[in-house]
């Protein structure tokens, strides 16, 4: 053979073996794509197949709190119309509650309902498995009535017990302060008639009225800081809690968060306990460190939750545009939401940082407007206040940081601006919750700009979802992840990939 030809031959053995290399590659993807569709299909096949099981399978279960009445066809028009999902071995399923004729609860806690017509989805289908015992995930939207899904069987459960209850015996822990005194205020209308205490714990304000209460409470709203703070110097013993909540759930097990609740959560009664998750957004990421928390939970969760989703009462607009045109573009919006007919109508900004919030607050006094705040760098005091003048319509519009964004039940929020896009696109689905609660309608109007674009493919997949109209200047931003600085906000700007975990937010 010439020199040639052996030359020849090597670079074609080469040629072969990158053609073999490729096709193997190739292959391998093949593969993985086809089991990814499959294990997708199949999960698809087992939902609706346990969906179709469940009506006939789901039991009667005798909690005691519960007289099931609804037919079997009536369960499943209820499931199939709020799009019910319960993960849990089919055989131990147990019939939702339609109507509250069917809860046989202390009479105290009864009349407490009797302001509602009926449960909502949510309390619907987790009260029995919360009335016998269970720890359960509960998912659904926002301002579905979450609070009383949890709250209701905690103080039935106080008050049913054969022995006073002595120390505290129900904790919830939420991320927020306002979010924390907001829950505080409902689980007051149920332990006042059922003559307990309830006490909400949260930093910001001085110590002494909270030990106090601490010492004669059953039943404690916390946030974690001041939490842990109040337990390192022995003001509280959570040894009796045998029922325990992480409201905003997927907030609350993120990294920053995470080791604030595993200490608190080992001081509490860990063999008896019951532990609830509700949140109206359940990334992956958390779900397995949930479950070294629980004991054979069951999921719950009401509409299609799987995916990220937002309320579909809610209309979303967005709107791209260029960074610089913002503080202009949110006068214009303000006259459009809030001009003759909708002249009082509640709207509320979202900046991202305190800072930002701080110069659109001041723009927009300078531009004749009344405006209440709520962010970081205010005192607690002036927070309280800020939203206590939204509640109660005393301002119409308020400029909030993500602070405000989770749990916050604001009657008649007509308008959400979204005037710099949050970190991650469950923020989103929080931010725009403010409106459309308790069946509702509201509006969302979001400022997207070319920093945020490496959100714009899970936005694109709310919008979808929700069925939205996705402007097109919003696809061009395809489904991009590159990282990026951003220009606003430079280094304290983080990028974030909607496959990671988002950045935590210290709000206590
Ligand atoms: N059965 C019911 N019928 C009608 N309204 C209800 C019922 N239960 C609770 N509500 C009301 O619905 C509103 C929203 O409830 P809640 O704040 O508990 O929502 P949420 O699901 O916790 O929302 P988020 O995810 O934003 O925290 C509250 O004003 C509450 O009083």
């Amino acid at each position: 053979m010439t020199k040639e030809e052996i030359k020849e031959k090597k670079r074609k053995s080469q040629d072969d073996l990158k053609t073999e290399r490729k096709k193997h590659k190739k292959d391998k993807k093949d593969k993985k794509d086809k089991k990814h569709k499959k294990d997708k299909k199949d999960k698809k096949d087992k939902r609706e197949e346990s969906k179709e099981n469940c009506i006939e399978q789901i039991e009667k279960v005798d909690t005691g709190a519960v007289i099931h009445k609804s037919s079997e066809p009536e369960i499943s028009a209820f499931y199939k119309e709020n799009e019910v999902s319960v993960d849990y071995p089919i055989e131990r399923h147990i019939q939702p509650v339609l109507t509250f004729d069917e809860l046989s609860l202390d009479s105290r806690i009864q009349s407490a309902l009797s302001v509602f017509t009926k449960p909502t989805p949510i309390q619907s289908v987790s009260w029995p498995y919360l009335l016998s015992g269970k720890d359960v995930i509960g998912v659904a939207e926002t301002g579905s009535g979450k609070t009383f899904a949890f709250g209701v069987p905690a103080i039935n459960k106080l008050v049913t017990q054969s022995s006073k209850p002595k120390g505290v015996q129900v904790l919830v822990i939420s991320p927020t302060r306002e979010l924390a005194s907001q829950i505080y205020d409902n689980l007051v209308l149920l332990t006042e008639k059922a003559k307990l205490d309830c006490c909400c714990v949260y930093g910001g304000v001085p110590k002494h009225e909270q030990r106090e209460k601490l010492k004669k409470t059953q039943v404690v709203v916390a946030t974690p800081g001041r939490l842990l703070d109040l337990m390192q110097e022995g003001s509280v013993d959570l040894s009796n809690v045998s029922y325990l909540v992480l409201d905003e759930a997927d907030r609350m097990l993120e990294k920053g968060f995470e080791e604030d609740i595993k200490n608190i959560m080992k001081e509490t009664n860990t063999k008896g306990r019951q532990t609830l998750m509700f949140t109206a957004t359940w990334p992956k990421e958390v779900r397995e460190l949930a479950s070294t928390f629980m004991s054979d939970p069951v999921k719950v969760s009401i509409g299609n939750r799987d995916e990220l989703s937002a309320n579909k009462r809610i209309t979303q607009v967005v709107e791209v545009i260029e960074q610089f045109q913002k503080e202009k573009k949110l006068l214009e919006l303000l006259k459009k939401y809030q001009s003759g007919a909708k002249k009082n109508d509640k709207v509320l900004i979202f900046a991202l940082y305190k800072k930002e919030a701080a110069r659109v607050e001041r723009n927009l006094k300078y531009n004749g407007y009344k405006v209440a705040a709520i962010h970081g760098d205010l005192s607690q005091q002036q927070r309280t206040q800020a939203l206590s003048e939204f509640k109660s319509g005393a301002s119409n519009l308020l400029l909030a940081t993500d602070v405000a964004a989770r749990g916050l039940d604001i009657p008649n929020v007509k308008t959400v601006i979204n005037l710099t896009f949050p970190l991650t696109v469950e923020d989103y689905v929080h931010r725009i919750g403010r409106t459309g609660r308790a069946g509702q309608t509201g509006t969302a109007h979001t400022l997207f700009t070319e920093q945020e674009k490496h959100l714009a493919g899970a936005l694109v997949n709310v919008l979808n979802g929700a069925n939205q109209p996705v402007p097109e200047d919003l696809k061009k931003f395809g489904t991009h992840t590159k990282k990026k600085e951003h220009s606003a906000y430079g280094a304290f700007y983080k990028d974030v990939d909607m496959n990671k975990k988002p950045k935590k937010i210290t709000f206590d």
